[in-house]
């Protein structure tokens, strides 16, 4: 599903969440990165239906959110896992997506049924489906609000922060499973861990103090840092010139990885850099210094 953003704005009292986002976003996974308090929750429930932009547009396939018939017609059309998502204790993961069905309007009850032991299935939990969720980890919980708004086929499938908290295996588990639906959908990912879009996304944007930093391939996105990313070996200290994006300790010594526009060490080499890197390329606004 096609997503359209024309100078969108969202201002909370004097605080401005959002300043004049303009986006593209089409089919397949879709990474939407950035700092803390950028706006990417703000722009996700914009998108979601259940928060007004104070201006601008977002149009989502051919409906346009400012009008109620868009935003209903986008919300038939929408799963939506927001950071939080409110699972009741008590109830088992079926149950649970029962009634989540019964909400989106999932009336035929036999239809239901299927598509709820189909969604156990696909997210791993079928084991557990008779479970009651308040006994469930962090991954698992994140698994049944994946399934919950996958209830009804979705086209749009939007994710706020779903890997926060969990450990490493759990949250490769889960990019893959997000990878695996975003085949025939779009699927809007946010998250500000850098390394779940290099694994996932082909397309991104970084948002900061509410504006587009910087909109396109990941692969753009990672030559930010070319010609800035240098390692350098060394059994002393890190070096004070740029940002120490790794440091790892070896036989050799320490390997720190820096983007800086300037060698950050006389012995210091360029080397090719990672997503990481260009998205620290790009908040610092660091540019390629000539070589040679
Ligand atoms: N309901 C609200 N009332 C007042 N201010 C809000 C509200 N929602 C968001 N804000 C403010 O808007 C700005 C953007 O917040 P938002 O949650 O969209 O950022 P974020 O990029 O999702 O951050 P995080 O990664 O921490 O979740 C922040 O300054 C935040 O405090």
């Amino acid at each position: 599903m096609h997503i359209e953003i024309t100078d969108l704005r969202r201002r909370f009292g004097r605080v401005t969440a959002l300043d004049g986002v303009d986006l593209t976003v089409s089919n397949g996974m879709f990474g939407l990165l950035g700092t803390n308090g950028a706006g990417k929750t703000t722009l996700m429930r914009i998108l979601a239906g259940v928060l007004p932009a104070t201006s601008g547009r977002a149009v989502v396939g051919d409906h346009d959110l400012s009008t109620r018939a868009g935003r209903v017609a986008v919300q038939r059309r929408l799963g939506y896992l927001p950071q939080d998502v409110g699972l009741y204790p008590d109830l088992t993961p079926t149950e649970f997506l029962d009634y989540i069905g019964l909400l989106k309007g999932l009336d035929d009850r036999a239809a239901r049924c299927r598509q709820i032991g189909e969604l156990l299935e696909l997210v791993g939990l079928s084991a557990e489906a008779g479970r009651k969720l308040k006994g469930f980890s962090g991954g698992m919980r994140r698994r049944v609000g994946i399934a919950q708004a996958l209830l009804g086929d979705p086209t749009l499938l939007i994710v706020d922060e779903p890997t926060v908290g969990l450990d490493p295996e759990e949250r490769i588990r889960f990019r893959t499973l997000l990878s695996s639906l975003a085949g025939n959908r779009t699927v809007l990912l946010s998250t500000h861990i850098v390394e779940d879009v290099a694994q996932t996304c082909r397309q991104t944007a970084v948002l900061a103090g509410g504006r587009v930093l910087f909109t396109g391939a990941v692969t753009d996105l990672t030559a930010r840092a070319d010609g800035v990313t240098w390692e350098i070996i060394t059994p002393g200290p890190p070096p004070t010139e740029g940002v120490v994006v790794s440091a790892i300790a070896r036989a050799d010594g320490t390997h720190y990885r820096v983007v800086s526009p300037r060698p950050p060490a006389p012995d210091a080499v360029l080397v090719s850099p990672s997503l990481e890197e260009g998205y620290v390329a790009l908040m610092r606004s660091a540019t390629p210094t000539p070589v040679g």
